[in-house]
């Protein structure tokens, strides 16, 4: 049966997030290009780490529309909060386990971003299927890593609204949001020209894949 018997066809197309910015030049290169948001990395083994002072210049310096996403792994929620405030965030993305009450209680500050694995995905999306304050990202096991997920695994059970990372690029990412459809793709990896570093021209290629589905 060809797919578009068995789906609806998306009216709107994925929101675009690119992670790992690390200065205003980048965070203002990825929003002349077209992202709908930026991703900074405040978790300390992060090859992409970003200081709140220059992750807060950078956020004040893409307008309005924007979203600033900071990006968390292991830290307390004390933390998360300090840092997102100070950086001025409009969103949280929380990755690794977590108890829900963790999760629970940042949504009563900001927007979050809940990374799942492709295991979690069942249990994690009922879980807050009923909270509009949590969106699910589902990501590769190791975040940031450019290693993609099977997609077509992924097709049952993907819930509505969830976001997709782990492996996309400017070669892929069409095909990835063919198959499931997700409410927002996020990359890192391949839009690089050294960790930390955007590549302007895949940066600009992989928003324009992703407009283009
Ligand atoms: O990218 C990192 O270094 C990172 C480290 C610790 C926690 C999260 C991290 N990245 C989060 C992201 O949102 C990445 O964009 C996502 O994992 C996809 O990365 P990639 O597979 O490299 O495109």
């Amino acid at each position: 049966m060809p797919d578009s018997a068995v789906r609806a066809p998306q009216l709107t197309r994925p929101k675009v997030k690119i992670c790992g910015t690390t200065s205003v030049q980048d965070a203002v290169l990825c929003t002349q290009a077209g992202a709908d948001a930026l991703g900074f990395i405040f978790a300390p083994i992060s090859k992409r780490l970003v200081s709140p002072d220059v992750a807060r210049e950078a956020s004040l310096s893409v307008g309005l529309t924007v979203a600033r996403v900071g990006v968390f792994l292991g830290q307390g929620l004390d933390e998360v909060l300090r840092l997102a405030e100070a950086s001025r965030m409009s969103a949280v993305q929380l990755h690794g386990a977590l108890p829900a009450e963790f999760v629970e209680t940042a949504a009563q500050f900001y927007p979050v971003l809940r990374v799942v694995k492709a295991d979690e995905l069942s249990r994690e999306g009922e879980r807050w299927a009923a909270d509009p304050r949590v969106t699910l990202m589902v990501d590769a096991p190791n975040p940031g890593g450019g290693v993609p997920l099977e997609w077509e695994a992924l097709r049952a059970g993907w819930p509505a609204g969830a976001w997709l990372a782990g492996g996309l690029g400017p070669g892929n990412v069409r095909e990835a949001v063919h198959l499931l459809r997700p409410s927002g793709v996020d990359a890192v990896s391949r839009l690089e020209a050294s960790p930390g570093v955007k590549n302007p021209q895949a940066v600009k290629a992989f928003i324009d894949a992703v407009q283009g589905s």
